[in-house]
């Protein structure tokens, strides 16, 4: 493997000093390799030192190739820029040599299983630091950085794209991310979901941390799914949310995931400065949180449910994944101990025959190499005493919990801890990390207790400040105040009937789930469009969640005219001033007939996409030249808002070509396309095979000229805001 000590070790991995210089961070940490030593983990000191020195190398680099915000359809988008990259960057990176190292080309791993696409995850054993410094890693590092910041590509961790596969989410499921941010699981999540055309299911993203919670807004804009609410809770006290309107049921998550807050030693080869702040106050302080969060998971659970015969399961099975990126057993295998202990021993989840066990992951994600976990450990206080057993009355107990300890021989036997997933460092070149998958299950009924009429109130989750059942007083509204609401807007709203109609969205459109964010309730700005279900979850809770983000901004009033009692938008017929943003064309377009819809332009014509992509406003003229089917579409569709060009790319190029549909304003006399400068990038790299260099110098030429006209262009903006002011300008000039 190429792999040299030199190259692996980070020169950014350390901190400033105080003098100013940069002081590298030293890889030894006395307490932790104490500790991990005396751990039943590793069989002997070499294992031990083996692991030390993968936990003193930089990491590989890993990336998934996805499907972006394109989830809604098909994968050739996914495939595309696969081949591409198999095709026109992976020949340059085998066996590159560097200094003295020759290092093999990248590898996939297989476990990563798509039903759809082969091959989409690879580890390349490169550290950062000679991708940067290597002129023949320029082009793969362009490639990663422009696919990543799209979407189409994710860099994650390897380990940590476990969790989220066992969970095996299905498009129906109701799903709960307990401690989401900064949402790289949650993005998996999401691709699960929307694996098939239709997700009828949503996925909840949740973080205590307010910031970290609008993070994952940010985040997660890259996938633009309106099946995803994000919220801000303490996932100890997570609210139980109800089902119905009448507010009689309350509602269980199929999938959750538990991806704890943790000491993090199994980063130590990304983050550094994890060697220098590990303590063993670090695991233990984080015990309890640990283990209240999964409870609190544990008990929003859809139980399992079996036939008595055959004991076969019925319908979906639901699962929650527990994980952290530590390799402690306090942080680990005494939380899943506890957690099993203390279930299946409360009176309630007695009295309701429900119990919860580990499920055997051995068979999943074959090629995987893991070891079982353990089921003793030892338990050491902060002053580093070892503690054979919890005494309640022993200073050196002070601040450790009795559930820190390994279990009795019984609860060996019932456990089953060895079910829970361990990954060292050394075994794939990889972080470590720690996973394991719960079910909740309704006894046979031959040994499960009577049945006994429930009285929700004696669940003792009434915790959680927003869980109980009175109505909670407006004061009280868990949402900050500061945000702004979310308000659904009527399915006959002229405004909505005005986008239906102009972009003759077929009759089942779901009129009634789009919404706004404005105190007024009014579209001024922007109209979000979410699944029926988030729909559904929002109005039910209103009271109850604290509500950061949903919906997918779909359509956007263009700044030049706005909507007034004059000027009632119902009344324009010559110009349309909503346009649909690009991200959620893929949404949209399921409504659209794409053979009768007038609004939209067909072509397989390469020279004239590249005319239309090559400039911020294309003549008319120009495109008439190129294609005269152009002119007959333009003097016969309504100039002056948003249509769309459709690039049929089957007909004329090999197959698992992308066909585009772009939003375009088509103007008086030109035509812009309505994408972003990232976007525009991609295209030109990945339609005409353009160099970067090349894209770079056009788009700073382009900006330039629309300067020097004084236009307004902002193609670049984030909301990918045309300004069709500006190509009005452009024209009269
Ligand atoms: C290990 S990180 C999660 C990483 C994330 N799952 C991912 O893959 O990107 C733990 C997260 O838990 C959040 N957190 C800490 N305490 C929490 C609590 N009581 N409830 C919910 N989230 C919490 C932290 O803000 C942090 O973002």
């Amino acid at each position: 493997m190429g792999r040299s000590k030199r190259s692996n070790n980070k020169p950014n991995a350390g901190k400033r000093s105080q003098t100013g210089g940069w002081k590298e961070v030293e890889k030894e940490n006395v307490k932790w390799e104490t500790y991990y030593k005396q751990q039943p983990i590793f069989k002997n000191d070499e294992e031990f030192e083996t692991f030390k020195k993968f936990c003193k190398e930089g990491l590989p680099l890993t990336f998934r190739f996805t499907n972006g915000n394109n989830i809604t359809t098909n994968n050739d988008r996914q495939k595309e820029i696969l081949g591409l990259f198999k095709e026109k960057i992976l020949p340059n990176l085998d066996n590159v040599e560097y200094e003295t190292e020759v290092i093999p080309a990248p590898v996939t791993i297989p476990w990563y299983e798509s039903d759809e696409v082969e091959d989409i995850l690879w580890q390349y054993n490169i550290s950062k630091t000679i991708i940067r410094k290597k002129d023949q890693f320029k082009k793969f590092q362009q490639f990663l950085v422009m696919e990543n910041v799209l979407g189409n590509i994710a860099r994650q961790e390897l380990v940590s794209m476990i969790p989220p596969l066992l969970l095996k989410v299905k498009p129906t499921d109701r799903v709960l991310d307990m401690c989401a941010a900064p949402g790289s699981k949650t993005m998996q999540l999401l691709e699960f979901l929307h694996s098939t055309e239709k997700a009828t299911g949503f996925v909840m993203a949740n973080d205590a941390d307010f910031k970290r919670s609008h993070m994952l807004t940010h985040q997660l804009k890259k996938i633009n799914s309106p099946n995803l609410i994000i919220v801000n809770h303490d996932a100890q006290f997570f609210p139980k949310l109800f089902l119905d309107n009448d507010h009689k049921n309350f509602m269980s998550f199929d999938k959750i995931l538990c991806d704890v807050p943790c000491s993090g030693d199994g980063t130590m080869r990304k983050n550094v400065n994890v060697w220098k702040e590990w303590t063993i106050q670090g695991g233990n302080g984080l015990h309890q949180i640990q283990l209240n969060i999964l409870k609190r998971g544990l008990k929003l659970l859809t139980c399992n449910k079996y036939t008595k015969d055959t004991n076969e399961l019925i319908g979906n099975e639901a699962r929650l994944v527990y994980s952290t990126c530590s390799l402690n057993p306090i942080e680990n295998e005494a939380v899943v101990a506890a957690a099993l202990r203390e279930f299946n021993n409360d009176p309630y989840n007695i009295k309701r025959g429900e119990k919860i066990r580990l499920l055997d992951s051995s068979k999943d994600l074959n090629g995987l190499k893991r070891v079982d976990g353990i089921h003793w450990w030892k338990v050491f206080n902060r002053e580093a005493d070892e503690l054979a057993e919890y005494d309640e009355t022993d200073e050196k107990c002070v601040k450790m919990n009795k559930s820190m300890w390994p279990p009795t021989k019984e609860e060996i036997e019932e456990f089953k801890l060895e079910r829970c997933i361990r990954v060292y460092p050394q075994l794939q070149n990889t972080g470590g990390f720690f996973i394991t998958a719960f079910e909740k299950y309704k006894a046979s009924e031959e040994n499960a207790p009577k049945r006994v009429k429930i009285d929700e109130n004696e669940d003792q989750e009434a915790l959680a400040p927003s869980a109980t059942t009175e109505p909670i007083k407006k004061s009280r509204m868990p949402r900050d105040f500061n945000e702004e609401p979310f308000i659904f807007l009527p399915s006959d709203h002229e405004v909505i009937q005005s986008v239906a109609d102009y972009y003759q969205l077929s009759s089942d459109f779901p009129r009634d789930t789009l919404l706004v964010r404005n105190a007024s309730g009014q579209p001024i700005k922007s109209i979000y469009y979410t699944s029926p279900i988030v729909k559904n979850v929002i109005q039910t809770n209103e009271q109850r969640l604290k509500l950061v983000f949903a919906g997918v901004k779909m359509f956007i009033q263009q700044s030049a005219m706005k909507s007034t009692p004059e000027n009632n938008i119902a009344n324009v017929t010559a110009r349309f001033n909503w346009r649909i943003q690009n991200e959620s064309l893929p949404h949209a377009m399921k409504y659209m007939d794409l053979e009768k819809n007038n609004l939209i332009f067909k072509t397989s014509d390469k020279e004239f996409i590249k005319a239309c992509m090559f400039h911020n406003f294309c003549r008319y003229e120009a495109l008439f030249k190129l294609d005269p089917a152009f002119k007959t579409y333009i003097e016969n569709v309504t100039v002056g808002g948003c249509a769309f060009i459709y690039f049929d790319r089957k007909g004329t190029d090999a197959e698992s070509k992308e066909n585009l549909m772009v939003p375009v304003w088509l103007g008086k006399n030109c035509l812009n396309f309505m994408i972003n400068k990232e976007l525009q990038t991609e295209l030109l790299y990945r339609l005409f095979e353009l160099k970067f260099e090349d894209i770079k110098a056009m788009q700073e030429k382009e900006a330039k000229e629309a300067k020097l006209k004084s236009t307004v262009v902002e193609i670049s903006s984030v909301d990918n805001t045309p300004a069709p002011e500006s190509s009005e300008q452009t024209e009269q000039e």
